[in-house]
Protein backbone atom coordinates (compact mmCIF):
# COMPACT_ATOMS: atom_id res chain seq x y z
CA UNK A 1 0.00 0.00 0.00
CA UNK A 2 1.53 3.59 -1.02
CA UNK A 3 1.91 6.11 1.77
CA UNK A 4 -1.05 8.13 -0.30
CA UNK A 5 -3.04 4.97 0.26
CA UNK A 6 -2.76 4.64 3.72
CA UNK A 7 -3.08 8.20 4.52
CA UNK A 8 -6.65 8.21 2.96
CA UNK A 9 -7.47 5.16 4.21
CA UNK A 10 -6.50 6.67 8.04
CA UNK A 11 -8.14 10.05 7.35
CA UNK A 12 -11.55 7.97 6.22
CA UNK A 13 -11.26 5.30 9.32
CA UNK A 14 -10.77 8.28 11.77
CA UNK A 15 -14.03 9.88 10.45
CA UNK A 16 -15.95 7.11 11.08
CA UNK A 17 -13.97 6.38 14.25
CA UNK A 18 -17.16 6.19 17.17
CA UNK A 19 -19.61 6.57 14.71
CA UNK A 20 -22.28 4.00 16.39
CA UNK A 21 -23.13 0.69 14.23
CA UNK A 22 -27.57 2.03 14.07
CA UNK A 23 -28.95 2.47 10.62
CA UNK A 24 -29.36 6.42 9.96
CA UNK A 25 -26.02 6.98 12.38
CA UNK A 26 -25.13 10.63 12.06
CA UNK A 27 -21.73 11.11 10.28
CA UNK A 28 -18.80 13.54 11.02
CA UNK A 29 -19.03 15.18 7.39
CA UNK A 30 -21.47 13.63 5.35
CA UNK A 31 -21.46 13.97 1.55
CA UNK A 32 -25.34 12.82 1.09
CA UNK A 33 -27.89 12.68 3.57
CA UNK A 34 -31.47 11.02 2.59
CA UNK A 35 -34.61 11.23 4.76
CA UNK A 36 -37.43 9.31 4.26
CA UNK A 37 -37.11 7.53 1.13
CA UNK A 38 -39.94 5.58 -0.14
CA UNK A 39 -40.75 4.13 -3.60
CA UNK A 40 -43.98 1.78 -4.01
CA UNK A 41 -44.41 -0.11 -7.04
CA UNK A 42 -47.98 -0.56 -6.77
CA UNK A 43 -48.27 -2.68 -3.56
CA UNK A 44 -44.30 -3.19 -3.80
CA UNK A 45 -42.62 -1.21 -1.07
CA UNK A 46 -38.91 -1.67 -3.06
CA UNK A 47 -37.43 1.24 -0.85
CA UNK A 48 -38.18 2.67 2.03
CA UNK A 49 -35.01 4.24 3.83
CA UNK A 50 -35.90 6.07 6.88
CA UNK A 51 -32.53 7.78 6.83
CA UNK A 52 -28.80 7.51 5.92
CA UNK A 53 -25.67 9.50 6.31
CA UNK A 54 -22.68 9.01 3.69
CA UNK A 55 -19.26 9.84 5.07
CA UNK A 56 -17.22 12.07 2.56
CA UNK A 57 -14.03 10.95 1.68
CA UNK A 58 -14.79 7.45 2.27
CA UNK A 59 -15.63 4.22 0.58
CA UNK A 60 -19.19 2.89 1.64
CA UNK A 61 -21.00 -0.51 0.53
CA UNK A 62 -24.62 -0.82 0.07
CA UNK A 63 -25.34 -4.55 0.70
CA UNK A 64 -28.36 -6.67 0.85
CA UNK A 65 -30.27 -9.74 -0.34
CA UNK A 66 -31.42 -9.97 -3.81
CA UNK A 67 -34.56 -7.62 -4.24
CA UNK A 68 -33.51 -5.75 -1.43
CA UNK A 69 -33.93 -2.24 -3.05
CA UNK A 70 -29.90 -1.05 -3.74
CA UNK A 71 -30.35 -0.75 -7.38
CA UNK A 72 -33.83 0.94 -6.95
CA UNK A 73 -32.32 3.28 -3.98
CA UNK A 74 -29.07 4.44 -6.53
CA UNK A 75 -32.04 4.82 -9.36
CA UNK A 76 -33.56 7.40 -6.92
CA UNK A 77 -30.35 9.08 -5.82
CA UNK A 78 -29.33 9.88 -9.26
CA UNK A 79 -32.45 10.98 -10.92
CA UNK A 80 -33.20 8.07 -12.92
CA UNK A 81 -36.15 7.22 -10.97
CA UNK A 82 -38.57 9.35 -8.65
CA UNK A 83 -39.83 8.32 -5.65
CA UNK A 84 -43.27 8.09 -3.86
CA UNK A 85 -41.56 10.75 -1.23
CA UNK A 86 -38.68 11.65 0.22
CA UNK A 87 -35.97 14.21 0.27
CA UNK A 88 -31.66 14.48 0.07
CA UNK A 89 -29.34 16.81 -0.07
CA UNK A 90 -25.87 16.03 -1.77
CA UNK A 91 -22.59 18.12 -0.97
CA UNK A 92 -25.30 21.13 0.52
CA UNK A 93 -27.87 21.13 -1.94
CA UNK A 94 -31.25 19.49 -2.18
CA UNK A 95 -30.47 16.68 -5.09
CA UNK A 96 -34.40 15.34 -4.95
CA UNK A 97 -35.92 17.35 -7.60
CA UNK A 98 -33.00 17.35 -9.73
CA UNK A 99 -32.81 15.89 -13.34
CA UNK A 100 -30.25 13.33 -13.73
CA UNK A 101 -27.85 15.12 -15.75
CA UNK A 102 -28.04 17.58 -13.23
CA UNK A 103 -27.67 14.87 -10.44
CA UNK A 104 -24.14 14.23 -12.67
CA UNK A 105 -23.30 17.76 -13.01
CA UNK A 106 -23.56 18.48 -9.25
CA UNK A 107 -20.93 15.29 -8.26
CA UNK A 108 -22.70 12.62 -7.77
CA UNK A 109 -22.12 10.10 -10.82
CA UNK A 110 -22.79 6.04 -11.42
CA UNK A 111 -21.51 3.98 -13.39
CA UNK A 112 -23.49 2.60 -16.25
CA UNK A 113 -23.32 -0.73 -17.62
CA UNK A 114 -22.12 -1.23 -21.11
CA UNK A 115 -25.48 -1.33 -23.36
CA UNK A 116 -25.57 -3.59 -26.45
CA UNK A 117 -25.54 0.46 -28.23
CA UNK A 118 -22.56 1.06 -26.44
CA UNK A 119 -20.72 -2.09 -27.45
CA UNK A 120 -21.01 -1.20 -30.67
CA UNK A 121 -18.96 1.76 -30.09
CA UNK A 122 -15.18 1.96 -29.77
CA UNK A 123 -13.44 2.55 -26.56
CA UNK A 124 -13.01 6.19 -26.89
CA UNK A 125 -16.16 7.27 -28.40
CA UNK A 126 -17.63 5.35 -24.70
CA UNK A 127 -15.35 8.10 -23.34
CA UNK A 128 -16.50 10.61 -24.83
CA UNK A 129 -19.98 10.42 -24.81
CA UNK A 130 -19.31 10.32 -21.22
CA UNK A 131 -18.17 13.42 -21.11
CA UNK A 132 -20.67 16.52 -20.30
CA UNK A 133 -20.97 18.35 -23.62
CA UNK A 134 -24.14 20.83 -22.27
CA UNK A 135 -22.05 24.09 -22.77
CA UNK A 136 -20.27 22.74 -25.99
CA UNK A 137 -23.59 21.92 -27.70
CA UNK A 138 -24.96 25.35 -27.12
CA UNK A 139 -21.98 27.07 -28.67
CA UNK A 140 -22.04 25.07 -31.86
CA UNK A 141 -24.00 27.13 -34.22
CA UNK A 142 -22.67 30.54 -32.16
CA UNK A 143 -20.40 32.45 -33.26
CA UNK A 144 -18.11 30.40 -30.28
CA UNK A 145 -17.15 27.68 -32.37
CA UNK A 146 -13.61 27.86 -31.20
CA UNK A 147 -14.80 27.51 -27.84
CA UNK A 148 -16.40 24.75 -28.34
CA UNK A 149 -13.42 23.01 -30.17
CA UNK A 150 -11.14 23.62 -27.31
CA UNK A 151 -13.62 22.07 -25.12
CA UNK A 152 -13.58 18.81 -27.37
CA UNK A 153 -10.09 19.31 -27.37
CA UNK A 154 -9.76 18.91 -23.41
CA UNK A 155 -12.59 15.98 -23.43
CA UNK A 156 -10.50 13.96 -25.64
CA UNK A 157 -6.89 14.64 -23.80
CA UNK A 158 -9.22 13.54 -20.31
CA UNK A 159 -10.29 10.66 -22.04
CA UNK A 160 -6.95 9.56 -23.35
CA UNK A 161 -5.16 10.52 -19.88
CA UNK A 162 -7.75 7.88 -18.38
CA UNK A 163 -7.53 5.20 -20.52
CA UNK A 164 -4.34 5.14 -20.02
CA UNK A 165 -4.57 5.40 -15.97
CA UNK A 166 -6.95 2.30 -16.92
CA UNK A 167 -4.91 0.01 -19.43
CA UNK A 168 -7.28 0.81 -22.24
CA UNK A 169 -5.79 2.96 -24.28
CA UNK A 170 -4.22 0.31 -26.60
CA UNK A 171 -8.15 -0.46 -26.96
CA UNK A 172 -9.29 2.98 -27.89
CA UNK A 173 -9.95 1.88 -31.16
CA UNK A 174 -11.24 -0.82 -30.35
CA UNK A 175 -15.55 -1.91 -30.42
CA UNK A 176 -16.32 -1.86 -26.51
CA UNK A 177 -18.33 -5.02 -26.96
CA UNK A 178 -14.83 -6.58 -27.68
CA UNK A 179 -13.34 -6.04 -24.05
CA UNK A 180 -13.33 -8.67 -21.61
CA UNK A 181 -15.95 -8.35 -18.36
CA UNK A 182 -13.22 -7.05 -16.22
CA UNK A 183 -12.52 -4.22 -18.97
CA UNK A 184 -15.44 -3.19 -19.55
CA UNK A 185 -15.65 -2.63 -15.54
CA UNK A 186 -12.57 -0.30 -16.06
CA UNK A 187 -14.22 1.42 -19.22
CA UNK A 188 -17.53 2.15 -16.64
CA UNK A 189 -15.37 3.38 -14.07
CA UNK A 190 -12.94 5.77 -16.20
CA UNK A 191 -16.23 7.20 -18.54
CA UNK A 192 -17.69 8.36 -15.15
CA UNK A 193 -14.76 10.05 -14.41
CA UNK A 194 -15.08 12.07 -17.41
CA UNK A 195 -17.64 14.14 -15.26
CA UNK A 196 -14.88 14.45 -12.41
CA UNK A 197 -17.50 13.38 -9.29
CA UNK A 198 -16.74 14.21 -6.07
CA UNK A 199 -19.10 10.55 -5.22
CA UNK A 200 -18.67 8.01 -7.59
CA UNK A 201 -21.63 4.98 -7.34
CA UNK A 202 -20.42 1.79 -8.39
CA UNK A 203 -23.20 -0.65 -9.34
CA UNK A 204 -21.69 -4.49 -8.49
CA UNK A 205 -18.15 -3.48 -9.88
CA UNK A 206 -16.61 -6.91 -9.26
CA UNK A 207 -19.80 -9.19 -11.41
CA UNK A 208 -17.92 -10.88 -13.94
CA UNK A 209 -14.65 -9.80 -13.58
CA UNK A 210 -11.55 -12.08 -13.47
CA UNK A 211 -9.55 -13.00 -10.17
CA UNK A 212 -6.29 -11.40 -12.14
CA UNK A 213 -8.42 -8.08 -12.69
CA UNK A 214 -10.16 -7.76 -9.38
CA UNK A 215 -7.06 -6.89 -7.63
CA UNK A 216 -6.39 -4.06 -10.10
CA UNK A 217 -9.84 -2.69 -10.05
CA UNK A 218 -9.47 -2.82 -6.14
CA UNK A 219 -6.17 -0.52 -6.42
CA UNK A 220 -8.82 1.53 -8.77
CA UNK A 221 -11.26 2.22 -6.49
CA UNK A 222 -9.02 2.89 -3.15
CA UNK A 223 -6.85 5.20 -5.77
CA UNK A 224 -9.86 7.17 -6.11
CA UNK A 225 -10.32 7.91 -1.92
CA UNK A 226 -6.71 9.09 -2.02
CA UNK A 227 -8.07 11.44 -4.55
CA UNK A 228 -10.51 12.50 -1.85
CA UNK A 229 -13.42 10.91 -3.91
CA UNK A 230 -15.91 9.57 -1.85
CA UNK A 231 -16.96 6.01 -3.06
CA UNK A 232 -20.55 4.34 -2.73
CA UNK A 233 -21.40 0.80 -3.83
CA UNK A 234 -23.62 -2.27 -4.43
CA UNK A 235 -21.61 -5.56 -4.14
CA UNK A 236 -22.26 -9.01 -3.68
CA UNK A 237 -18.76 -10.36 -3.33
CA UNK A 238 -17.62 -9.84 0.71
CA UNK A 239 -14.35 -10.29 0.37
CA UNK A 240 -14.11 -7.05 -1.91
CA UNK A 241 -16.62 -5.50 0.89
CA UNK A 242 -13.93 -6.45 3.81
CA UNK A 243 -10.97 -5.43 1.64
CA UNK A 244 -12.01 -1.97 0.65
CA UNK A 245 -14.84 -0.94 1.90
CA UNK A 246 -14.41 1.68 5.06
CA UNK A 247 -18.21 1.57 5.88
CA UNK A 248 -21.16 -1.02 5.39
CA UNK A 249 -24.93 -0.09 4.85
CA UNK A 250 -26.90 -3.02 4.62
CA UNK A 251 -30.71 -2.90 2.91
CA UNK A 252 -33.26 -5.20 3.96
CA UNK A 253 -36.90 -5.83 2.63
CA UNK A 254 -36.58 -2.02 1.25
CA UNK A 255 -34.85 -0.77 4.48
CA UNK A 256 -31.17 0.10 5.97
CA UNK A 257 -31.62 -2.40 8.69
CA UNK A 258 -28.20 -1.46 10.19
CA UNK A 259 -24.33 0.03 9.19
CA UNK A 260 -21.04 -0.38 10.97
CA UNK A 261 -17.42 -1.36 9.51
CA UNK A 262 -17.19 -4.74 8.05
CA UNK A 263 -16.19 -6.25 10.65
CA UNK A 264 -19.26 -5.39 12.86
CA UNK A 265 -21.40 -6.16 9.55
CA UNK A 266 -20.04 -9.62 9.61
CA UNK A 267 -21.02 -10.29 13.13
CA UNK A 268 -24.49 -8.84 12.97
CA UNK A 269 -27.26 -11.04 13.65
CA UNK A 270 -29.67 -8.67 11.71
CA UNK A 271 -27.38 -9.11 8.67
CA UNK A 272 -26.76 -13.01 8.58
CA UNK A 273 -31.02 -12.98 9.53
CA UNK A 274 -31.49 -11.04 6.72
CA UNK A 275 -29.51 -12.96 3.89
CA UNK A 276 -31.01 -16.35 5.39
CA UNK A 277 -34.18 -15.21 5.72
CA UNK A 278 -34.19 -13.80 1.54
CA UNK A 279 -32.06 -17.48 1.19
CA UNK A 280 -35.51 -19.30 2.58
CA UNK A 281 -37.64 -17.13 1.37
CA UNK A 282 -35.73 -18.13 -1.91
CA UNK A 283 -36.04 -21.40 -1.54
CA UNK A 284 -39.49 -21.90 -1.04
CA UNK A 285 -40.33 -20.54 -4.10
N1 LIG B 1 -39.50 -0.96 -12.38
C1 LIG B 1 -39.93 -1.84 -11.46
N2 LIG B 1 -41.21 -2.26 -11.47
C2 LIG B 1 -41.66 -3.13 -10.54
N3 LIG B 1 -40.92 -3.64 -9.56
C3 LIG B 1 -39.64 -3.26 -9.50
C4 LIG B 1 -39.06 -2.34 -10.44
N4 LIG B 1 -37.77 -2.15 -10.11
C5 LIG B 1 -37.53 -2.90 -9.03
N5 LIG B 1 -38.65 -3.57 -8.66
C6 LIG B 1 -38.76 -4.46 -7.50
O1 LIG B 1 -38.27 -3.78 -6.36
C7 LIG B 1 -37.55 -4.67 -5.51
C8 LIG B 1 -36.16 -4.15 -5.28
O2 LIG B 1 -35.39 -4.36 -6.45
P1 LIG B 1 -33.89 -3.88 -6.64
O3 LIG B 1 -33.46 -4.29 -7.99
O4 LIG B 1 -33.77 -2.47 -6.27
O5 LIG B 1 -33.14 -4.77 -5.54
P2 LIG B 1 -31.58 -5.01 -5.40
O6 LIG B 1 -31.31 -4.96 -3.93
O7 LIG B 1 -30.82 -4.12 -6.27
O8 LIG B 1 -31.47 -6.52 -5.89
P3 LIG B 1 -30.25 -7.28 -6.63
O9 LIG B 1 -29.18 -7.42 -5.61
O10 LIG B 1 -30.88 -8.59 -6.98
O11 LIG B 1 -29.87 -6.45 -7.82
C9 LIG B 1 -37.62 -6.05 -6.16
O12 LIG B 1 -38.67 -6.77 -5.57
C10 LIG B 1 -37.90 -5.72 -7.61
O13 LIG B 1 -38.59 -6.79 -8.23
Amino acid sequence: MSDDVKAGVAAAKAALAGVPAEPGAPKQDAILTATGVRRAFGGLVAVDVAHIEVQRGAITALIGPNGAGKTTFFNLLTGFDRPSRGSWEFDGRRADRMRSYQVARSGMVRTFQLTKALSRMTVLENMLIGADRQRGERLWAAPFRWLWLKEEAQNAARALDLLERFKLADKRDHYAGELSGGQRKLLEMARALMLKPKMIMLDEPMAGVNPALKQSLLEHIKDLREEGMTVLFVEHDMDMVHEIADWVAVMAAGQLITEGTPDQISADQRVIDAYLGAHHDAAQH
